[in-house]
């Protein structure tokens, strides 16, 4: 089976690269990736490729596998899968599963395992992540890609917004990011639709792992996923694509937010272990509760707990020019004075 992808695939990298978008559903994908992420950019250093055996990871494997071939580069691709110890003998299949898809491209396999079992999503991912970020440090990679496509950020975005979050909900994930030090999070899919990635992996009659839990609607990204967003689209055409251009818009305003967050620390912010004082001083609300998030991320106190009438209290105090006292979850006590306001955290968690 390798010898026979190889050839296939080499005769498609002929036609790679050509202005036209293709037909063929793998090529145009090829061509779009290329156009995204230069393989000039990455063929020349190694990658690893995280792998869940879903169809947008295998189909990000198949292309990057089929560009790196072309580029002819000295890098390489590690293919790399993380086993979460949840579904049983199903993640056994999923690992199997990505082991033979990288044997038969003749790329290298990194298996992990959970060191415990973990139900919680986000605790998932995070074990994940330092996975990939310790394969990467490990095999010399620069770069960890993963098969994060338009859909998911869009997925997201709903996702956020129904659970009230602030213009930071907003900005979806970025195409790139620090991972670890020397280590590059890449998303080369993330302007792509989902349907155009099972399109090419159908035409090259490549397999993928459907994941149970994508099928099950109880858990709510994947009722978004599988009903709220199909009906949206049949009333918006092209609604995700339009979602996404203010994903992207968001994300300007935000850096626009950050920076003046930025200045308003500067001047108006003292910080000690354990209390953030702030002199009062005017500035848009959206600047000092972003401000204040930045603040509470550099003290590491706990902002899960803090919902938004939380944050607009805290701004509030900020605000405020007379005398109060009251607290903030996570055992933070707010000291209002008349020109400045105090946060303090003493207690542990
Ligand atoms: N168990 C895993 N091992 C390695 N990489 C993973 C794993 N799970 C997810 N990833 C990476 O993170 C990306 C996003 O994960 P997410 O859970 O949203 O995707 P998925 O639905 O499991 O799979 P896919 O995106 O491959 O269809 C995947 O595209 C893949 O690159």
């Amino acid at each position: 089976m390798a010898i026979r992808q190889s050839y296939q695939l080499s005769k498609r990298a002929e036609t790679m690269g050509t202005e036209k978008p293709s037909e063929d559903p793998f090529i145009c994908l090829c061509q779009q990736v290329a156009h995204n992420w230069p393989p000039r950019r990455w063929a020349d250093v190694s990658t690893v490729v995280a792998v869940s055996g879903g169809a947008d990871s295998v189909a990000l494997l198949r292309t990057l596998a089929a560009l790196h071939q072309q580029a002819e580069g000295r890098g390489r691709l590690h293919v790399v899968h993380f086993h979460h110890r949840m579904r049983g003998p199903a993640a056994d299949a999923d690992a199997e599963f990505v082991r033979q898809l990288a044997a038969d491209l003749q790329l290298e396999f990194q298996l992990g395992y959970a060191a415990e079992q973990v139900a919680d999503e986000a605790a998932m991912r995070d074990m994940r992540y330092q996975f990939l970020g310790e394969q990467a440090h490990r095999l010399g990679a620069r770069y960890v890609a993963l098969g994060h496509t338009l859909d998911d950020n869009v997925e997201t975005l709903l996702h956020q917004t129904m659970r009230g979050c602030g213009p930071a909900g907003w900005t979806g994930m970025p195409v790139h990011r620090e991972l670890v030090a020397d280590v590059v999070l890449m998303r080369p899919l993330l302007s792509l639709r989902r349907q155009g990635l099972t399109a090419a992996l159908r035409q090259l009659q490549q397999p993928w792992r459907e994941d149970a839990t994508n099928q099950q609607l109880h858990w709510k990204r994947n009722w978004i996923r599988h009903q709220l967003l199909p009906l949206i689209e049949s009333q918006y055409p092209q609604a995700s694509e339009r979602m996404a251009r203010t994903i992207e818009q968001q994300a300007e305003v935000m850096e626009v937010i950050d920076e003046q967050a930025r200045c308003w620390i500067e001047a108006c912010v003292t910080t000690a272990s354990g209390a953030i004082v702030v002199r009062h001083h005017a500035a848009a609300n959206a600047v000092v509760i972003h401000a204040l998030r930045k603040l509470w991320d550099q003290q590491a106190w706990p902002r899960g707990q803090m919902s938004e009438s939380h944050w607009r209290a805290a701004l509030a105090a900020i605000k405020a020019n007379h005398a109060d006292r009251f607290d903030l979850p996570g055992g933070v006590a707010v000291m209002v004075n008349k020109e400045e306001t105090v946060f303090e955290r003493s207690q542990a968690p």
